[in-house]
């Protein structure tokens, strides 16, 4: 693609790291651009919308499958893309960020899919950022190989034995601070997006694949569609067949769960399926109800996939997908490896029981946190599926969800427990230190945590303080014990940077949608000194 006059427009605010030059290109800057200029506008306007629902919520609007919208319910006619190549069989699917290591690992783990992660596992770094992408580019060009300080060599397995790279774009709401378009931040999803399309779309379908996402964090159908609108321009601007993208949508808000069918509907030649993203899912729950007594949940650990409400959740995503002839993949169960034996068994049964659980409810594959979980998950959808490459064709008729199903939250039951807030508290400082240091998932006390569990933690104490089931005082105690704690084991932990992140996440009357935007601005931002600046426009 030729550059444009769009080049001016789009300026790099960081100090250039090593082979960022082959990413920030000038025809990729033009690209990026165009995507800011078709669709920034729109996309600000769906965060507005997202604030007038979530405040109609707050008023006691009912929450329901939209009326607007029922002929494309009732409508048993259409049907979502077929599988595209890479994406047929998926029944084991491995996340995590792009970095180095773990893309060698992921891509060589046996899994089917690899989810490149700039969401949920990624904490938004200018570095991480872009060497994500220059990993992902290195990979795909087959020139990813290295040997570690300590001498572990990582070398990419054939071709045909690698993972098929589905890539997670951070959501919406997120800015991205070091690329400005007409002197506003890009719209980071339109980064993480862009980059990668403009580099690997045409290298993805050379291989034999494409360029596939994972769509995060979603609210309604509206911002399915400008998803979809957005692909239609990229293919078109880099003369790639519409049709080539494909998506899958993480069903992990209250609101996108009232609109799966919508949302296939709106994305359905470019769509891949839905995901149930459960821990967003949960958290986006908390979020939207947490000032109604009838949402005050039990601790994190005791809300599992079990209670009715998630399994509604669950069973209704199922029925949708497999009635549209699209994939429906299962969530992520949290427990990792700890190198201890009897904890490992432990673990490894819990997330058996659940991978069994989804094979059986129908789901076509399902999501693993480490490889070491690969063979697990991967015998449990073989028990299932056998030489199938899924199980569209099992289509749940006898599912029935309704609205009320999927918020019926009063039937979980047990009150939170002062370990569960000494937990809670434990985790958002954990996990709020690792990704001030730029790492965006960590394992801790045997759980992976990332962006999605941290906000649960955290959602969960501004509720428990809202509803008087715990005082202030109590957790400002904990606080202090914990961070004295925290600050023990790791020296190099930014405590008040921490102190503040929580206490803002917590304390506040009103509580922050995310913490992710106001950390990110405060903490992650570095720009460059003006006159490198000027250099660079
Ligand atoms: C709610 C959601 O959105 S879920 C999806 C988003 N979250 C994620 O993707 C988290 C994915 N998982 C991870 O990031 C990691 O497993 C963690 C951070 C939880 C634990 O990582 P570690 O502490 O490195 O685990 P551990 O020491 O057991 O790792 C052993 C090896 O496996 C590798 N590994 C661990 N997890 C992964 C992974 N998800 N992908 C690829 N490789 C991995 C490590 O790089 C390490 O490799 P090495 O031996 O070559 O150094
Ligand atoms: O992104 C996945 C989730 O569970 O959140
Ligand atoms: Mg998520």
């Amino acid at each position: 693609m030729a550059t444009s006059a769009l080049t001016h427009r789009v300026h790099v605010l960081a100090s250039p790291g090593h082979r960022h030059d082959e990413i920030l290109t000038p025809a990729a800057l033009d690209f990026v651009g165009r995507l800011a200029a078709g669709f920034g506008e729109r996309r600000k306007e769906l965060l507005k919308e997202r604030r007038r629902q979530a405040l109609r919520l707050a008023a006691g609007s009912p929450l329901d499958f939209p009326m607007v919208t029922s002929a494309v319910r009732d409508d048993p006619t259409w049907r979502v893309a077929p599988p595209a190549p890479g994406l047929t069989d998926r029944r084991v699917e491995i996340t995590g960020p792009p970095d180095r290591r773990m893309t060698v690992n992921a891509l060589n783990s046996g899994a089917r899919v690899w989810m490149a992660d700039f969401e949920d596992a990624t904490s938004p770094t200018w570095d991480n950022v872009i060497d994500g992408q220059l990993n992902l580019l290195d990979a795909i060009e087959r020139r990813i190989d290295f040997t570690a300080p300590g001498g572990k060599e990582y070398r990419l397995a054939d071709r045909d034995r690698l993972a098929t790279i589905v890539v997670r774009p951070r959501g919406w709401h997120l800015s991205e601070e070091h690329l400005e378009f007409d002197g506003e931040p890009v719209p980071a999803a339109l980064v993480d997006f862009g980059l990668y399309f403009f580099h690997c779309a045409q290298r993805q379908i050379d291989a034999g694949h494409g360029p596939y996402f994972y769509l995060p964090k979603l609210e309604n159908r509206y911002e399915a569609r400008l998803w979809n609108d957005v692909f239609v321009t990229a293919q078109d601007l880099l003369g790639i067949p519409r049709g080539t993208v494909r998506a899958t949508v993480l069903i992990e808000t209250i609101t996108a769960a009232v609109q799966m069918e919508e949302i296939l509907h709106e994305l359905r030649e470019h769509s891949s399926g839905l995901n149930a993203g459960r821990w967003d899912y949960l958290f986006s729950l908390i979020k939207t109800f947490g000032h109604r007594t009838d949402f005050l949940l039990p601790d994190r650990a005791k809300v599992t996939m079990t209670a009715p409400f998630m399994r509604a959740y669950t069973e209704l995503l199922v029925r949708t997908c497999h009635r549209r002839g699209a994939h429906a993949i299962g969530g992520m169960a949290a427990q990792v490896p700890t190198r201890d034996p009897a904890a490992d068994e432990a673990a490894f049964a819990t997330v058996r029981l659940d991978k069994e659980r989804e094979a059986e409810d129908g789901f076509d594959g399902s999501w693993v946190a480490h490889p070491a979980l690969v063979p697990l998950c991967r015998e449990v959808f073989d028990a299932v599926l056998d030489d199938r490459p899924h199980q569209i064709d099992r289509t749940r008729d006898d599912v029935e969800v309704t609205a009320a199903d999927l918020l019926s939250t009063r039937r979980v039951g047990g009150p939170p427990t002062p370990e569960g807030v000494r937990r809670n508290i434990a985790v958002a400082l954990g996990y709020f230190a690792a990704w001030l240091r730029g790492q965006g998932a960590v394992a801790l006390n045997g759980l992976m945590e990332d962006a999605a569990t941290a906000e649960i933690a955290r959602v969960q104490i501004w509720q428990w303080l809202r509803h008087r089931v715990v005082d202030r005082e109590t957790v400002l105690r904990l606080l202090d014990d914990e961070l004295g704690s925290l600050g023990a084991e790791y020296p190099w932990v930014d405590i008040e940077a921490v102190r503040e992140l929580f206490e803002r996440g917590t304390l506040s009357v009103e509580l922050p949608q995310f913490f992710t935007p106001y950390a990110y601005t405060r903490h992650l931002v570095r720009h460059a000194p003006l006159p490198l600046l000027q250099r660079m426009v």
